[in-house]
């Protein structure tokens, strides 16, 4: 049976010994939206500063990693969020999908064309940064009854030869249609940035659809499936080590979503550790543990503790 230990100040010092690198999910584990969650940017300070004797014997703090599955925000618009946030970082230590989406179309698909972008403004930068070309985002809505005019008026740009869906506000009937049309040329790329099913909220009554909710009806319209780099794909995890030294087997993982961060955790080799400030629950992890099917218990997590500000009191 796959074992999940709550963590202890015991087992806390156990854990340091152990690591030299911190993967950190940022939706549901250091905030909500822009509310920090109570602890959060203290405590990855301190294990930043906190001086230990590591594996090569000489004194350094844990090297914290940011990754998130959320493509709202560029590189440096996540530096500006942490550092008003009150987190010394450093914009290198921040690997988001807008980021990782234009690094993969630039360097491992050596792209060149126009992307049909369904996105915000980080995806935007991102793209404008790494030089391709784009087209689409902002609002973009049918005018009428879309089924009697046969769409004749919808002008669709000849030079465009991929498809890009993350997180877009306005996502609209219209958007898909052309996403689906785009598709449907030969040759033509198709990205997701990740399939997060729902946003962490701290207003339980809500459901925010996370930006799975948006590249699978694209799949549908287009027939065609997506190449997802979000959490749990270890695309992310392979640009991190483009960038870092970093020693699997002396990294944690830390999420809130055990399908996508856990997983990454579990794909790549990592330890694992799921907080309850996000989507997954005490419940849902113990009830995993015991399950029967083999895909819940490879989502049980090492470890798990209520949140990174309980985990910074363990470090007292
Ligand atoms: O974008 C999301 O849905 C979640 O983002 P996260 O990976 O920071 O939790
Ligand atoms: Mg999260």
């Amino acid at each position: 049976m796959a074992t999940c230990r709550k963590l202890t100040k015991q087992l806390m010092k156990e854990l340091l010994d152990s690591i030299d690198t911190i993967l950190l999910d940022c939706d549901g584990v250091l905030w909500h939206s822009n509310i920090a969650v109570p602890g959060a940017a203290e405590t990855i300070n301190k294990l930043r500063s906190m001086m230990y004797t590591c594996h090569f014997s000489f004194l350094q703090g844990k090297q914290p990693i940011f990754v998130t599955n959320n493509s709202t925000k560029s590189r440096l618009q996540y530096q500006e969020k942490f550092t008003k946030m009150g987190f010394i970082v450093s914009k290198d230590e921040i690997f988001g999908t807008a980021y990782c989406a234009a690094l993969y179309l630039k360097h491992k698909l050596n792209f060149t064309g126009k992307v049909y972008l369904m996105g915000m403004s980080g995806l935007e930068e991102e793209m404008k940064l790494h030089g391709i070309d784009y087209i689409g985002t902002g609002p973009d809505n049918v005018e009428g009854q879309i089924l009697d005019h046969r769409a004749d008026n919808v002008v669709l740009d000849p030079d465009v030869n991929g498809v890009v869906v993350g997180f877009d506000q306005y996502f609209s009937f219209m958007k898909l249609l052309k996403a689906a049309s785009y598709l449907k040329r030969p040759n033509s790329v198709f990205i997701g940035t990740n399939i997060d099913q729902q946003f962490p909220m701290r207003n339980s009554e809500l459901i925010m659809p996370g930006t799975g909710s948006l590249v699978r009806p694209v799949e549908v319209a287009s027939n065609r499936t997506a190449t997802t780099l979000g959490k749990p794909s270890k695309f992310m995890f392979e640009c991190i080590q483009e960038k870092f030294d970093v020693n699997p087997e002396r990294t944690i993982m830390i999420g809130d979503r055990l399908n996508t961060d856990i997983l990454l955790g579990k794909n790549c080799g990592l330890k694992t550790l799921a907080v309850l400030t996000g989507v997954t629950s005490e419940e849902e992890i113990l009830g995993y543990q015991g399950s029967e099917k083999e895909k819940e218990r490879e989502l049980v997590p090492d470890l798990y503790i209520e949140s990174i500000g309980h985990l910074g009191k363990l470090l007292d």
